[in-house]
């Protein structure tokens, strides 16, 4: 590949994209680096050593198809706006995307190398040219439980997540910031006073909640001393299509055509920033030892890691808190569970703008230039 085109670069996920891709020097292998913008068009673009161009109009199918590639973060609009038109064009370059646009049509197939990097290779094996980011939950859980998955060792997932605010945009995380400030400042002064009562601070951070200015534009609702148990559309299932997504994106990854692997569970929006954490409750094929699972859950990939079932190492290295900015993918809580010894339970967190949305994108874009 000569040429790769950016869109989409200067948004949450691109402006992570392109610190991890400085960051690993991928800028070095690509010889022609171009930069598209929907809204800045003739503005400079960004320097990754190769000078700084004018960015390109990304609505432009000409300037698009002379691409040999194409990473987009812009989102699903964006997407659906121009990726039929330029394939319709016999544009035949590669498209990587962290849309959930095109995951589930045939012709794609969902990255998350370090998980399935036979599949990959099979899609490159057969020509196919579209290579698309999971969804961030997905690809979180995958990281750090899905070597289980993979063995055929699992009946059956339900994951119960606590989803950070930055997966529903750059938007709502300030306004998670604005919900917090606005529920300490209707306290502050009953907080300065040691001897007011928790009732009476209870009561005026709940007024606040309710009250009609309180900042929720984005969310709707107050999430900030809350929570909102339901992300995305709903399926005709009942399930969120966060939720829907779970099982069929899980099953597309492992290419498990035929033979599905029930997932499914409740996705809930919690008042964390940017790391997505879940509470998982696998049903396995029969009673494993859980030291023997966690033996093969650390050597699944390099970035798992392993946190023993005591209180102290959990608190300090399971949380959002721990995890953020990190591609570390820490999984705890491994215990057998009351239900019996197939059941085994779990609980991982991830950054959902590295491993859950960039870094799949980055190392396939490395993987294509490689090769
Ligand atoms: N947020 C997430 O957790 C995940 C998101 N995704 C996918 O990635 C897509 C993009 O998400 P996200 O990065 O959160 O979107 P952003 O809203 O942060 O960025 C999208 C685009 O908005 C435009 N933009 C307008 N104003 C600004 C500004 N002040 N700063 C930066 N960009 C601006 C830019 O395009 P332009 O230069 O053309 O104006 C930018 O590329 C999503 O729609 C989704 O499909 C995938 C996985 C996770
Ligand atoms: N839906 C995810 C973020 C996201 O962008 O997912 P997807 O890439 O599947 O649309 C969340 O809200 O946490």
């Amino acid at each position: 590949m000569k040429r790769v085109g950016f869109v989409g670069w200067r948004g949450m996920v691109g402006s992570v994209l392109m610190d991890r891709m400085r960051a690993e020097d991928d800028f070095a292998l690509i010889p022609e680096a171009c930069f598209f913008s929907t809204s800045q068009q003739g503005e400079p673009g960004p320097d990754v050593g190769q000078g700084a161009a004018p960015l390109l109009d990304a609505q432009d199918l000409e300037a698009l198809a002379g691409m040999d590639g194409i990473v987009t973060c812009q989102g699903g609009d964006y997407t659906s706006a121009v990726f039929d038109d330029l394939r319709a064009r016999g544009w035949f370059g590669y498209w990587i995307d962290a849309a959930s646009t095109l995951r589930m049509r045939p012709d794609s197939t969902i990255v998350l190398d370090p998980v399935n990097l036979e599949v990959i290779e099979q899609a490159l094996a057969d020509g196919k040219r579209d290579f698309i980011g999971g969804n961030c939950t997905v690809s979180l859980m995958l990281m750090a439980v899905g070597e289980l998955l993979r063995r055929d060792l699992v009946d059956w997932v339900s994951a119960m997540t606590y989803q950070a605010a930055s997966g529903a945009g750059a938007r709502n995380m300030r306004e998670l910031l604005s919900q917090m400030g606005a529920l300490e400042g209707a306290a502050a002064e009953l907080l300065a006073d040691p001897r007011s009562s928790i009732l009476a601070i209870d009561r005026a951070v709940t007024a606040a909640m309710r009250a009609g200015d309180f900042p929720a534009d984005a969310f709707g609702v107050p999430l900030a001393g809350s929570l909102i148990p339901w992300i995305d559309k709903a399926m005709e299932t009942g399930q969120s299509k966060e939720e829907w997504k779970g099982g069929v994106e899980t099953n597309k990854i492992l290419d498990r055509g035929e033979q599905p692997i029930p997932i499914d569970g409740t996705c809930v929006r919690i008042g964390s920033m940017r790391c997505h954490s879940q509470g998982l409750t696998l049903k396995l094929k029969r009673a494993i030892p859980v030291d023997e699972v966690m033996g093969m859950l650390a050597e699944a990939n390099a970035w798992v890691k392993v946190i023993p079932n005591e209180r102290e190492q959990t608190l300090a290295e399971l949380s959002p808190a721990a995890v953020t900015g990190d591609l570390m993918i820490p999984v705890g809580r491994l215990r057998r569970m009351a239900m019996g010894p197939e059941y085994l339970n779990a609980f991982t967190v991830g950054d959902q703008l590295l491993w859950g949305a960039a870094e799949p994108l980055r190392r396939m874009l490395r993987l294509l230039l490689e090769r």
